[in-house]
């Protein structure tokens, strides 16, 4: 990409929108192109057509997608299915049919096998049974990665996609019902340190253990991949490290400085038991995370205290 370069983000307001598009800005993108949901709802096709012929974008970093936590995707699954195979088939042909140069699609740590060899490396993708609670949206981000696939082998496109592990950082969904787990316990355990709750609670049995990507990260490993990498192979994107639910929770507690206790309600679903991804394909391409675990905490929860939890709007 040149500074120049018109730049589309989709879903810029978001989690990994919002942080591409502070590092494209930071760094003298000028050129760059944005619309809400609310402008164009790129579940529509006919608006998705009408956008693309008017502005004409050389570049695609497709970021919108209807996301969210496990009771979320476990509760909707007709919707999480439903709307990302429309945004995504919308945006990957329109990006085709108007010619653009590049595409960087972003899929999901969860399109790997429910029981995957740890660390997860890109080709365990479709050799085994899917986590049944996110199945619905692992099998629509499958999708989109086959799509930019045969996208360019047959029409000899550009599109690129990565598999970012579970992300948090600035303007992260904090809604207890459809945000994931890192979000939602630094406002759990934020509240109970403020009403001096005796305990704060843990969906599950606290032993799945997850990877976590401060967005910052991610935008910078997107943007890095955008501008070097060219492959239709799908490329991991995350630390390399992961942690139990409970030790998060404990990190977290900590973070927040609440004293009380933490209970586990097993009546909640506790999703794969580990989703640790091998960074070693993005390790020789040339990037590495630097944001840790802790520093991103402190980071996400300063956030949180300016940005969230000033909003009185805040009702669950
Ligand atoms: N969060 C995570 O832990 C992970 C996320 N990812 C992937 O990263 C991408 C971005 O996720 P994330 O930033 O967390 O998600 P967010 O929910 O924070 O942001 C999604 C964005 O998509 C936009 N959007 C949703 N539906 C539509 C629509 N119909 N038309 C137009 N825009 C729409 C929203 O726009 P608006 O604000 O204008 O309504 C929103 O800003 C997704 O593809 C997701 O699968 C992958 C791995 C982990
Ligand atoms: C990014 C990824 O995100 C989702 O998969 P997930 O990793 O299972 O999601 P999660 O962050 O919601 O939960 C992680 C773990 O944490 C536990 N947990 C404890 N307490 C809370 C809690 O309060 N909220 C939530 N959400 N989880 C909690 C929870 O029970 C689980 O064991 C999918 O959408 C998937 O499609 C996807 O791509």
């Amino acid at each position: 990409m040149n500074l120049d370069s018109k730049i589309y983000v989709a879903g810029h307001r978001g989690l990994v929108g919002s942080a591409i598009t502070r590092n494209l800005q930071e760094n003298g993108y000028t050129n760059l192109v944005f619309r809400t949901s609310g402008q164009l709802d790129l579940t529509k096709r006919d608006q998705v057509d009408a956008f693309f012929e008017e502005e004409q974008p050389e570049y695609v970093f497709l970021a919108a997608a209807k996301v969210g936590g496990i009771v979320a995707n476990n509760d909707f699954p007709a919707d999480f299915i439903r709307d990302n195979l429309m945004i995504q088939t919308n945006v990957i042909d329109a990006a085709h049919q108007n010619h653009v140069k590049k595409l960087l699609f972003l899929g999901s740590t969860c399109i790997y096998p429910k029981l995957a060899a740890q660390p997860m490396r890109e080709d365990s993708l479709l050799t085994g049974e899917l986590e049944p609670t996110n199945e619905a949206y692992a099998i629509a981000k499958i999708a989109g990665i086959k799509m930019c696939q045969a996208y360019n082998r047959q029409h000899g496109t550009n599109f690129i996609s990565i598999m970012p592990t579970n992300l948090y950082g600035p303007n992260d969904n904090f809604d207890l019902n459809s945000s994931h787990v890192l979000p939602a316990l630094i406002r759990k355990f934020h509240e109970a340190k403020l009403n001096n709750a005796p305990t704060v609670e843990v969906w599950g049995t606290g032993t799945p253990k997850r990877e976590f990507l401060y967005s910052d990260d991610l935008a910078d490993a997107a943007i890095y991949l955008m501008n070097t990498y060219n492959g239709s192979d799908l490329v991991n994107v995350g630390m390399g490290k992961d942690i139990s639910i409970k030790e998060l929770a404990e990190k977290i507690g900590k973070t927040v400085g609440y004293s009380g206790a933490i209970v586990f309600n097993a009546s909640k679903p506790d999703g794969a038991p580990r989703k640790l991804v091998d960074v070693n394909r993005l390790k020789d391409l040339g990037w590495t995370a630097k944001i840790s675990l802790d520093e991103g905490l402190e980071m996400a929860y300063t956030w949180f205290l300016e940005n969230i939890e000033k909003n009185t709007m805040m009702t669950n």
